[in-house]
């Protein structure tokens, strides 16, 4: 899907994620777990407000494992609760339900003290465009198909799916905006497949990749393409890789269009192996700028 984030259509989606936050206990934030910085709304936590929240890193099996266990460990020491899980193959679902009822321990604990006989917890997903927010809802309605009806008081009818005993997911997930304002964020989520191909440039797109890689995981750039730094002379580099793999136009020239749409390919489909593109570290950097500012 895409999605045109225009002023107005920022101020809209804001407005239908508030009013559908009034129907749930917790808001499961789904992010992409290559990505947990990139891939979260910039006003995710004004727009949730003070509501319990359960961060999911999704597509854990893309992402690089020992990053996935920093950014867990980080957000935890920032109070919040964060699982990850793979939606695809409906990995870690219950690490899901397990860790929404401990944060909603409390409450219903005042509930029960109370007199008041807690119902079922009811949860929403929100998330920026192609995080995995229908595949996790499928999945999840897949396992335990009952819906349990209709829901008077909104727009539009709600949904919601069943899938625990005490637990039900509304069926609409919350579609929020990226973050655009930083360039490198936007490569990370073309790399990542997040936003289309059309709104970057491939050879702009590949040269980050490649410098990326260079960086922060020299032993797949050296494993791939035999290259051990990358350098200024990236003509010099896309011939190496184009005559590697044979990326000629008719006229028999290296096809510099074609080099870099296989680097970003490469990239996507794991041929480089599972890449996590922020790490905790450059969140301790924003951080320390922040307090100098
Ligand atoms: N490898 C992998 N791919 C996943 C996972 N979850 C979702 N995907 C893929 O990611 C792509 C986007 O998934 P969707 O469920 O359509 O994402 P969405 O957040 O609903 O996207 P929008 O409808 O654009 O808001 C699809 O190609 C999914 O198959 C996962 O855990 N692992």
């Amino acid at each position: 899907m895409t999605i045109q984030w225009f002023p107005g259509h920022m101020a809209k989606a804001r407005r239908e994620v508030t009013e559908q936050l009034k129907l749930v206990d917790i808001v499961f934030e789904l992010i992409d777990a290559r990505l947990p910085l990139s891939s979260r709304n910039p006003m995710i936590d004004e727009v949730i407000n003070q509501k319990p929240r359960l961060l999911i890193l999704n597509k854990m099996d893309l992402a690089d494992d020992k990053e996935t266990d920093r950014w867990i460990n980080y957000f935890d020491s920032q109070g919040i609760r964060a699982v990850a899980i793979n939606s695809f193959e409906g990995k870690g679902l219950q690490t899901v339900t397990k860790a929404a009822k401990e944060i909603l321990a409390p409450k219903i604990e005042r509930m029960k003290k109370r007199g008041i006989r807690p119902g079922a917890i009811r949860a929403m997903i929100v998330g920026i465009p192609n995080v995995g927010k229908s595949t996790l809802i499928n999945r999840l309605a897949k396992k335990n198909i009952a819906k349990t009806g209709n829901k008077p008081g909104v727009t539009k009818a709600q949904q919601w799916i069943k899938f625990e005993k005490e637990l039900e997911l509304l069926d609409t997930p919350g579609i929020l905006w990226p973050k655009f304002e930083d360039q490198a964020v936007g490569y990370k989520l073309a790399l990542t497949g997040a936003i289309k191909d059309t709104v970057v440039n491939m050879e702009n797109l590949a040269v980050y990749g490649l410098r990326f890689l260079e960086t922060n995981y020299p032993d797949r750039l050296q494993k791939r393409y035999g290259l051990t730094v990358v350098g200024d002379d990236i003509q010099q580099i896309f011939n190496h890789i184009g005559e590697a793999r044979k990326v000629y136009t008719v006229g028999g020239e290296i096809d510099y269009d074609k080099v870099s749409e296989l680097i970003v390919q490469d990239i996507r489909s794991e041929l480089l192996g599972k890449l996590t593109f922020d790490f905790t570290s450059e969140q301790h950097i924003e951080k320390a700028d922040s307090v100098t500012d």
